[in-house]
């Protein structure tokens, strides 16, 4: 039956008078909701499997409402979802079991935009290369396959075979290449697929492609489209697409990492979780707001609801409070390189980029604009920003260019701070230790500053044998971007100061975008709105509005304009 195939588990506390009492009282509300469109047989699943009630299958659930119908007077109930819920499994299970099966996991309700087409694109990277993969994806796949290849009938599902393809037109041949072919649902995609992998020269790619171009229903697929069918199948979460987007952009082994366990599902598996705790909440105050007169519900029932809550609030403030290393762990921290002119920030720049971004010169003021570079220190990705040297009473360009190295220095997630140390008692570097490196508190991690690391350059200068020439300052690290000497510990200094930055990618962090910030913010502020709701039904409002927070973090924010930010990062044929 389908509640069992459902997986529909009774609770332990189950009490099986409670439920005919319900479906007596309420059988008039489920016919009047049967025209009505469900809001997710998903949802209403669980909603239904965390009830007080135990309908031992869905034939007793059906005698059950056969029996009651047209008994009871008409009364619009406070738990309309839950009945929703009902109807929707009942009138299922009434279809019987030969109605479709759902594959693997439920769609995301967002239709494919030009969904129906069959379409097609070169999936490998561009340029000449040993094998170049072209696929398809809809329902003119299988037809595809066959006007391409000799022989012509279909091979063996997700097995490669070695077949001629020949231009359908002119019976030409383009390539001998592998075929695979994927009948859906299992596939990327969950439609028909075919990959041709044909030898990577532009002349048979682009041959391929016209003839493919050429086949009655195919036509040339748009960025990310084949993953946005994917997602409209139910094949992958909108988190696992973020993941899938971040895994082909990821250029550092933290990122990678941090990638592959999004589009392994972590994220979404976090927040159906979450999302689960929510339902049974839910579930307990809509049956305390229905059943309470009855006196047939256990005593508590709101008080666990109560504490679910809680302890959910406590889960997600957790989370928050890290979500930004899990946006610096995607996107790079900020490291602003600063100090007085001619410190050799750019030549420490350069040092670390290992390319000649910035320009070196023994003029001080040479840089003036804020040069930004990406680079991977240590498996994390930072950006590196170049600025102008701090120093007053200069011409208006440089003026302007300290000016912008400020305020970068304010967005700063780790400042690099560079002197010349062996001019640490110019006026430019004592007032850059008093304006800037003092007060970010170096040498004080657990300060709620901001992080710095200092860095005296140019220690080739300092007479040899002395061990610590400045024990007097802040915290510091020696280094010769001159001879190179230091690197290696500043390297290990920097390392250690991302790690605290970004977390541990294969532990830490899970959430990565702004758009998985804003609806655990949403959700725990519906989570507050739950606490201070003088009435149930409010209070159940609350928590509805938490959870479609947390569907829409899995699911889309609701509306295609997300979608479409979120597959745009995508390239043709992904
Ligand atoms: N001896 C020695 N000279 C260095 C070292 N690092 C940089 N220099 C020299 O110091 C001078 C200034 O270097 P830059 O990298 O341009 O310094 P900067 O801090 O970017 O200077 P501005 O952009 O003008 O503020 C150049 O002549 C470099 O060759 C070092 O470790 N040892
Ligand atoms: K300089
Ligand atoms: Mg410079």
């Amino acid at each position: 039956m389908l509640l069992e195939e459902h997986h529909f588990t009774a609770p332990q506390r189950a009490s099986p008078r409670l439920l005919s009492l319900s479906l007596a009282s309420r059988s008039e509300d489920l016919q009047w909701m049967g025209g009505t469109s469900s809001k997710g047989p998903n949802d209403n699943r669980e909603l239904l499997s965390t009830l007080p009630v135990t309908p031992r299958s869905g034939r007793d659930l059906l005698r059950g409402l056969a029996d009651t119908r047209g008994r009871v007077g008409r009364r619009i109930t406070a738990c309309e979802s839950m009945w929703r819920g009902l109807w929707t499994l009942v009138s299922r299970a009434a279809r019987g079991p030969h109605s479709p099966r759902p594959c693997t996991r439920q769609g995301s309700g967002y239709p494919a935009p030009g969904s129906g087409a069959t379409i097609f694109a070169l999936s490998s990277g561009q340029g000449r290369c040993g094998i170049a993969v072209i696929r398809t994806s809809g329902p003119a796949s299988g037809h595809a396959l066959r006007s391409l290849t000799a022989p012509r009938d279909l091979p063996p599902a997700r097995k490669a075979c070695l077949r001629l393809l020949s231009d359908p037109r002119s019976g030409e041949p383009l390539d001998r290449a592998l075929v695979l072919w994927f009948p859906g649902p299992q596939s990327f995609t969950g439609e028909d697929c075919v990959e041709f992998h044909v030898h990577g020269g532009p002349a048979v790619v682009s041959g391929v492609l016209q003839a493919l171009g050429s086949v009655p229903g195919l036509r040339p697929a748009e960025a990310g489209e084949f993953t946005r069918r994917a997602f409209a199948h139910g094949k992958l979460s909108l988190t696992e697409v973020e993941g899938l987007a971040d895994l082909i952009h990821a250029e550092t082994e933290a990122q990678r990492r941090q990638a592959l366990r999004q589009l392994d599902g972590e994220l979404g598996d976090l927040c159906r979780s979450w999302a689960e705790t929510l339902t049974k909440a839910l579930a307990h105050v809509e049956a305390y707001i229905d059943f309470s007169e009855d006196d047939n519900l256990e005593e508590g029932v709101l008080d666990q609801a109560d504490s679910e809550v809680r302890k959910l609030e406590v889960t997600l403030g957790v989370h928050l409070r890290d979500a930004r290393r899990g946006q610096r762990l995607r996107s790079g921290a900020h490291i602003v390189v600063a100090g007085p002119p001619n410190a050799g920030k750019s030549s420490l720049v350069n040092l670390l980029s290992r390319k000649p971004v910035s320009i070196v010169s023994p003029e001080p003021g040479t840089t003036r604009d804020v040069l930004e570079t990406p680079v991977d220190l240590a498996g994390f990705p930072a950006l590196l920003s170049d600025t102008a040297g701090l120093r007053e009473g200069v011409g208006p360009v440089e003026q302007e260019g300290v000016r912008r190295a400020q305020k970068r220095l304010e967005q700063a997630d780790l400042i690099l701070a560079v002197l010349d140390a062996s001019d640490l008692a110019s006026p430019a570097s004592c007032n850059f230790l008093d304006t800037v490196v003092i007060p970010a508190g170096a040498g004080n991690p657990s300060g709620s500053h901001q992080r710095l690391l200092l860095v005296l350059n140019k220690s080739d200068l300092l007479p040899a044998g002395r061990s610590d020439p400045h024990p007097d300052l802040p915290s510091h690290l020696l280094l010769s971007c001159l001879t190179g000497e230091g690197l290696d510990g500043l390297l290990e200094a920097l390392k250690k100061e991302l790690a605290a930055l970004c977390g541990d990618p294969s532990t830490g962090p899970l959430l990565t975008r702004s758009r998985h910030q804003h609806h655990l913010r949403g959700c725990l502020d519906a989570l507050g709105q739950y606490k201070q709701a003088k009435d149930l039904a409010l209070a159940a409002e609350a928590l509805r509005v938490a959870r479609r927070h947390l569907s829409h973090l899995t699911g889309g924010g609701g509306t295609e304009e997300i979608l479409d930010i979120i597959f745009r990062d995508f390239c043709v044929g992904k």
